[in-house]
């Protein structure tokens, strides 16, 4: 063991220490098998042939700590650190010892600060991501030709962006929504006067002040053609002159004549106009009456018997359920309101800005799906300038976060079994399948996860938040929406329908495994990047493992439930066009049978069937749909 390498394993131990993730604190213990052609024990790292740690990979784990500037210094083989997607703080760090790196991936997280000039020093660089933090400051000059991947869209970046041959090789794309920056590729050219006045740095002054000098030379050109025109327009006055006097004379004598005719037919003309005005008046304030009124009042949706007002929602007791995307949801207690007895209140912010027109055609469209039985319905919603709610149904079994991780390890949990997970699996897929056939220019779902799966008094399961992803400012959808973590749109900035298949895989994992999942933690819970953990649970045949004890006891669900990990592998495929289509998912959903788990049966968690050959299968016959299952 080298001095070096316990050095590395030092500094993993340190980031650890900042990241303090529940996962990794279980998981990078013992001493660091780092050794070539062995696949390292610890998560998401990767070794090269001569034991030194080459990659750094902790995507969408919920990481959280802030890391100091220092804490890759002691990684000189570093090629990749890949840390997007996380909640991480702090300067982007100093590379300038990772002389061998290649891609960095810093996207998703809280990175503030200026983008570290180290990364210049960088010659083996190729792809830099860096979007979606809160960078500030200038883009330092990057012409390495190794790099060709390379986005800080979503920062607050200012100044002009380097006219090197490399930067400038990049889209628009990469650069987009950043306020400050200017010139191209970025749509903000530089010369435009609010842009100079109060973004454009030191060293774009060199610049300005040769386009001053050019523009003064044009004016003193134009000035001296003014002049010249100005006295020839002099002379002509001058002789013009006494004709124009004439003329003035008698105009000003007919003037005179025509007053007098127009004073007499105004005097008629004002009392007609006055009383139209009277009228007009009166007219407006009624209007105006009529939109104040309908203004304050809840528009119920086509077929909804409901006659609470505004107001009874206002002074019902409430309950905040929490804090979403859209904005903040309350519950309110409306006791004997035609059977309803509570309703869910959304107030929506950082919304794209809507007119009362378009709001209320994308709430038409939502309310449009009302009769699935799968899709939770819209009762009503209020419009203003100032505040926009939607008013839902309360679910009143809560929500499959809760009913998957709820009360663990506590005497009053109710256990969640096989057959209640297959119906929750199966009328997911039959309310996807239906958004995905019956939708058309919206993005499907956008947001599917276990806080949005909801179950009413019946047990049934519903979907919640459907349709809203088309009202939310891009953004914020890019920031903080499901299908916009999914793996196209990392690369291609692309949603789709298959972005929810993917999340509908992301879904069953968290369903087989009762893991938190990363794709669907409330905020402040770390989850853990589930497809990957699965991957290579499958890859490395240690399958059994995967599935939730409350639910592997039951010796002859197995089937199912690796029909059900089979499907869901499909559906987190990285490349979307191998995912499969709703419709199909939904026939192999709907062909796995329910098998009633019976009272008697005894724990067979340590059952030696559970690690026979039909769950240590390999990951390509599980993704190939082996016959064996
Ligand atoms: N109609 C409902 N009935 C019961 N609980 C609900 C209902 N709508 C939302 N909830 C619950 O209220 C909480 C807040 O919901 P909200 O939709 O605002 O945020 P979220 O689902 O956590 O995140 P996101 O905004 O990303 O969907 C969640 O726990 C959700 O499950």
């Amino acid at each position: 063991v080298t001095a070096n390498f316990v050095q590395e394993t030092d500094a993993l131990l340190a980031l650890k220490a900042i990241f303090n993730d529940p996962f990794l604190n279980k998981n990078w213990t013992g001493s660091l098998h780092c050794y070539a052609d062995y696949p390292s024990q610890w998560y998401g790292i990767q070794c090269s042939h001569d034991d030194r740690v080459t990659g750094i990979s902790l995507q969408s784990m919920g990481l959280t700590g802030k890391v100091s500037a220092d804490a890759f210094a002691y990684f000189p083989e570093l090629t990749l650190i890949s840390l997007n997607n996380n909640s991480i703080s702090g300067n982007v760090v100093n590379l300038s010892s990772n002389r061998k790196m290649k891609h960095i991936d810093l996207s998703g997280n809280r990175l503030y600060g200026q983008i570290s000039p180290s990364l210049l020093s960088l010659d083996l660089l190729e792809s830099l991501q860096l979007q979606d933090n809160s960078l500030t400051g200038p883009i330092p000059e990057f012409n390495q030709s190794s790099l060709k991947v390379f986005n800080v869209s979503n920062n607050n970046l200012k100044g002009k962006i380097p006219t090197t041959p490399v930067l400038q090789s990049f889209s628009s794309a990469s650069y987009y929504n950043n306020q400050g920056l200017c010139g191209p590729p970025a749509e903000n050219p530089c010369n435009s006067s609010a842009f100079s006045e109060k973004y454009t740095s030191n060293s774009d002054n060199k610049d300005s002040s040769k386009r001053t000098y050019k523009f003064a030379t044009v004016f003193l050109i134009f000035d001296v053609i003014g002049l010249v025109a100005v006295m020839l327009l002099f002379i002509l006055y001058y002789k013009r002159a006494k004709k124009l006097k004439k003329m003035i004379k008698n105009m000003q004598k007919d003037l005179k004549e025509a007053e007098a005719e127009v004073e007499v037919e105004a005097e008629a003309e004002v009392e007609v106009e006055a009383e139209a005005e009277a009228e007009e008046r009166v007219v407006a304030v009624e209007e105006k009456r009529e939109e104040n009124n309908n203004k304050k009042k809840l528009i119920f949706m086509e077929g909804v018997e409901a006659e609470f007002e505004l107001n009874d929602l206002f002074k019902a007791p409430a309950e905040g359920l929490g804090k979403g995307i859209f904005g903040n949801t309350y519950k309110a207690k409306l006791e004997g309101y035609m059977g309803i007895k509570s309703v869910v209140v959304k107030r929506l912010r950082d919304l794209k800005p809507l007119s009362n027109e378009e709001f209320t055609k994308q709430v038409n469209m939502i309310h449009a799906h009302h009769n699935h039985p799968n899709l939770l319905p819209l009762l009503a919603y209020y419009y203003s300038k100032d505040e926009k709610l939607l008013v839902y149904k309360y679910a009143e079994n809560g929500n499959l976060f809760n009913r998957i991780h709820g009360e663990k390890s506590s005497k009053d949990r109710i256990a969640f079994t096989w057959s209640s997970r297959l119906s929750v699996a199966r009328g997911v897929a039959r309310a996807l399948e239906y958004l995905h056939i019956n939708i058309s220019g919206m993005i499907p779902h956008g947001n599917l996860k276990s806080t949005n799966i909801l179950l009413d008094e019946h047990e049934t399961v519903v979907v919640s938040d459907y349709g809203l992803s088309s009202l939310v400012a891009l953004p914020i959808a890019s920031q903080r929406m499901v299908s916009y973590k999914s793996p196209e749109y990392q690369s291609n900035k692309r949603v789709s329908r298959k972005s929810d298949v993917w999340s509908y895989g992301c879904l069953l994992l968290e369903l087989l495994t009762s893991r938190v999942s990363v794709h669907s933690a409330p905020p402040g819970i770390n989850g853990v990047d589930l497809s990957t953990w699965v991957h290579r649970a499958v890859r490395e045949e240690w399958t059994a493992e995967i599935f939730d004890p409350e639910i592997s006891k039951h010796r002859r669900a197995c089937h199912g439930m690796l029909k059900l990990l089979q499907i869901a592998l499909r559906c987190c495929d990285k490349s979307p066009e191998k995912r499969p289509e709703m419709t199909e998912v939904v026939r192999v959903v709907e062909n796995i049978k329910v098998v009633e788990e019976s009272e008697d049966e005894e724990d067979l968690s340590g059952d030696p069937s559970l690690t026979d050959d039909s769950l240590s299968i390999t990951a390509p016959a599980m993704v190939a749909g082996d016959q064996r299952l």
